[in-house]
C-alpha cells in the first residue's frame, strides 16, 4: 500500500486528521520515566498506544531521537507501531536536503531503517536533491512549503519577477514536477492560515502536513477552513508538545488521551 492510500484510509477509518508529533524531551518524562534505559521509547510506545485512536498519522521528529543517541529506541517504535498499529502512517520528520549521492541516503535512512510511510524534507537545493526520495515509488514525500516559524517569512516570502513568493514556487515545483508518483505533501503551518488557502488553491487535493496548533499557538477554525480539500480532508494537523505533556504527573497517559481527543474533536467541529 502506497504512502496515500495508506494516509486515505487512515482518514477514513479514523475520522480524524489530527497527527500526534513525538518529541520526545526526556526532562519532561514523568517520574515514573526517570532513569529508565528506555525511556524515549517506553514513553512513545505509551503516547502512541492511548492516542492512536484519535489520529491518521503520528510524526516522530528525528532531532529528539539523535540527540540523545537513541535512534535505536526509534527503531524500536516504529517496529512496535507496524506491528501493533499497522494502519497508522509513520511519519518520519526528518527535514532533510542536501546533494543528490547524499539524498539517497538520507532515503535510505527514513525508508529502509526506519521504514518510515513518508519523510520531510527541505527543497532549498531543488529537484535533485528531492529526486532520491522520490524513487521511493510508494513512499510520501512530504515537502517544506510555508513553515510553522515566524522566520520562514525571511525567505519563504521573497518574490520572483512575476510577484509569485518563494513557498507558492515550491507549492507548484510539488505540484507540476516532482508529483509524478502522487505521492507528495506539503508542510504549511497553522500560524499562517492565509498562506493555507493560497497553497491550498495551487495544489488542488495534495495532502497537507499542518504543524503550528498548539504549543505554537495556531487556531484550528482557520486552519481547517482553509486546508479543507475538495473531499472535506486532506490534512494531517501536528500537535506534539500540548499532547505529549498535557501533564506530567501520574496521569500523564490520560491526559495525553483526552489531550489528542479534545484536539481530534476541535477538529471535526469545522469540518
Ligand atoms: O513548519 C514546521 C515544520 C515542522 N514542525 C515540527 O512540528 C512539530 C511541532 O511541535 P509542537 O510541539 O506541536 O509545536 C515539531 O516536531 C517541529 O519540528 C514545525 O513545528 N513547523
Amino acid at each position: 500500500m502506497t504512502f496515500i492510500e495508506k494516509l486515505a484510509k487512515a482518514w477514513a477509518t479514523s475520522g480524524s486528521m489530527l497527527t500526534v508529533g513525538l518529541d520526545p524531551d526526556p526532562q519532561r518524562f514523568p517520574a515514573e520515566l526517570q532513569g529508565h534505559p528506555d525511556a524515549i521509547f517506553e514513553f512513545c510506545r505509551a503516547i502512541v498506544d492511548v492516542t492512536a485512536q484519535y489520529a491518521c498519522a503520528i510524526k516522530p521528529q528525528i532531532a529528539y531521537f539523535s540527540a540523545e543517541r537513541a535512534e535505536d529506541q526509534l527503531e524500536a517504535l516504529c517496529d512496535y507501531v507496524r506491528e501493533h498499529h499497522p494502519d497508522l502512517p509513520i511519519i518520519l520528520d526528518a527535514k532533510r536536503g542536501d546533494i543528490g549521492s547524499t539524498a539517497q541516503q538520507y532515503a535510505r535512512e527514513a525508508f529502509e531503517r526506519y521504514q518510515a510511510d513518508a519523510v520531510t524534507v527541505n527543497p532549498y537545493m531543488g529537484s535533485d536533491s528531492i529526486t532520491p526520495y522520490l524513487e521511493w515509488d510508494d513512499k510520501g514525500v512530504i515537502i517544506l512549503c510555508r513553515t510553522s516559524n515566524p522566520g520562514g517569512s525571511d525567505l519563504q516570502f521573497i518574490e520572483s519577477a512575476d510577484g509569485t513568493p518563494l513557498y507558492l514556487r515550491v507549492a507548484a515545483l510539488a505540484a507540476d514536477r516532482w508529483n509524478g508518483n502522487g505521492q507528495c505533501a506539503l508542510v504549511v503551518g497553522a500560524t499562517f492560515p492565509e498562506e493555507i488557502a493560497k497553497v491550498r488553491a495551487r495544489v488542488a487535493d495534495m495532502p497537507l502536513l499542518i504543524p503550528g496548533i498548539g504549543a505554537q499557538g495556531g487556531d484550528i477554525p482557520s486552519t481547517v477552513k482553509a486546508g479543507l480539500d475538495s473531499q472535506g480532508t486532506g490534512m494531517m494537523i501536528n500537535s506534539s508538545r500540548a499532547i505529549l505533556y498535557a501533564s506530567t504527573g501520574d496521569d500523564w497517559r490520560v491526559a495525553a488521551a483526552l489531550a489528542a481527543r479534545q484536539t481530534r474533536d476541535a477538529i471535526n467541529a469545522v469540518r
